[in-house]
């Protein structure tokens, strides 16, 4: 069942179109990821599922309702959610469990319990973010909006807000996720939908996009001795050859690296410093958004 329904959501500001005809639907128990470059629209898109934004043109559905209608279902954790410096983290979350009849408590999953008194001004990237994830979560919302949660932090503590994102999903709660980073994408999301200049240029499980790039796999080495490109050029597995230096870079089907070494044995050259390289989400990323770069900030 789609407990998320977007149908030709169009959003201006002024004259700037900032999303144009976005349709897509998340399934209950979804991490949905939204990616894309700086200034695509996706922010935009989110806050209106979240309520925060009125749409200009189409519709938004949560739990079959507008966003306006479910607010206590959506839990939110935006780019810019601040608190005073000085507030402790046992404050806040009592604060914002105050908002709710049944607030619930995520610090102990969330290793939190130890930092209570701690004020928000002196906590680190990881701990900032768990802490919004847990004000965002103690409504118990079904649905959580998590927007460019891991942006600032370390890999190890991107890796751990990874775990506490599963473990959110696995409370059964619907995640959609505004990322730049590949890596994340791939290692949590079911479905992510690309965007660029306001629109879903594409929308795909992660290997699915993946497999859509040309050349599925890349073999680079250093010939032994001149080889005949054109003739390497016409095997059936290669999209492409280029050379960068004295070292060739052939793209092509996955079975590439069979192929190449084959052609070389024949023409008994030696494939110095042989490096395959696999296609990932990043490759797939760079080719839909025409090159505007993943993991910008
Ligand atoms: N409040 C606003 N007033 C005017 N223009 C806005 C406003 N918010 C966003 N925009 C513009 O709308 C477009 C889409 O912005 P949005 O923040 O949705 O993109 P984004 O993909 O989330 O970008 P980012 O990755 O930088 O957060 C951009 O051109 C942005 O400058």
């Amino acid at each position: 069942m789609a407990i998320i329904e977007v149908r030709d959501l169009g959003k201006r500001y002024g004259p700037r179109v900032a999303v144009d005809s976005v349709s897509f639907e998340v399934a209950e128990g979804e991490i949905f990821g939204v990616l894309g470059p700086n200034g695509a629209g996706k922010t935009t898109t989110v806050e209106c599922v979240a309520g925060l934004r009125t749409p200009d043109r189409g519709s938004v559905a949560v739990l079959g309702k507008r966003p306006s209608d479910v607010r206590a279902a959506i839990g939110v954790q935006l780019q810019a959610s601040e608190l005073p410096e000085r507030m402790r983290v046992g404050e806040a979350l009592s604060l914002f469990s105050s908002f709710y009849p049944s607030p619930v408590d995520w610090s102990g999953r969330l290793g939190l319990t130890e930092h209570l008194e701690a004020e928000f001004g002196r906590l680190s990237g990881g701990l900032k973010q768990r802490l919004s994830i847990a004000l965002a979560l103690i409504g118990s919302p079904r649905v959580a909006v998590l927007d460019e949660l891991t942006t600032g932090l370390d890999p190890q503590a991107r890796r751990d807000t990874w775990s506490v994102i599963e473990e959110v999903r696995a409370a059964g709660v619907t995640i959609l996720l505004v990322t730049h980073f590949m890596e994340e994408a791939e290692r949590l999301c079911d479905r992510v939908a690309v965007f660029r200049d306001g629109r879903i240029v594409a929308l795909d499980t992660p290997s699915a996009l993946v497999s859509r790039v040309d050349g599925a796999a890349r073999v680079r080495f250093v010939p032994s001795d001149p080889l005949d490109l054109s003739a390497l050029r016409a095997l059936p597995e290669v999209t492409d050859v280029t050379s960068v230096g004295e070292q060739l870079v052939v793209s092509g089907s996955q079975d590439l690296l069979h192929a190449v070494t084959s052609f070389l044995a024949r023409k008994h050259v030696v494939a110095r410093r042989l490096r395959v390289d696999q296609v990932s989400l990043d490759d797939a990323y760079v080719e839909l958004t025409g090159g505007s770069g993943a993991e910008d900030r």
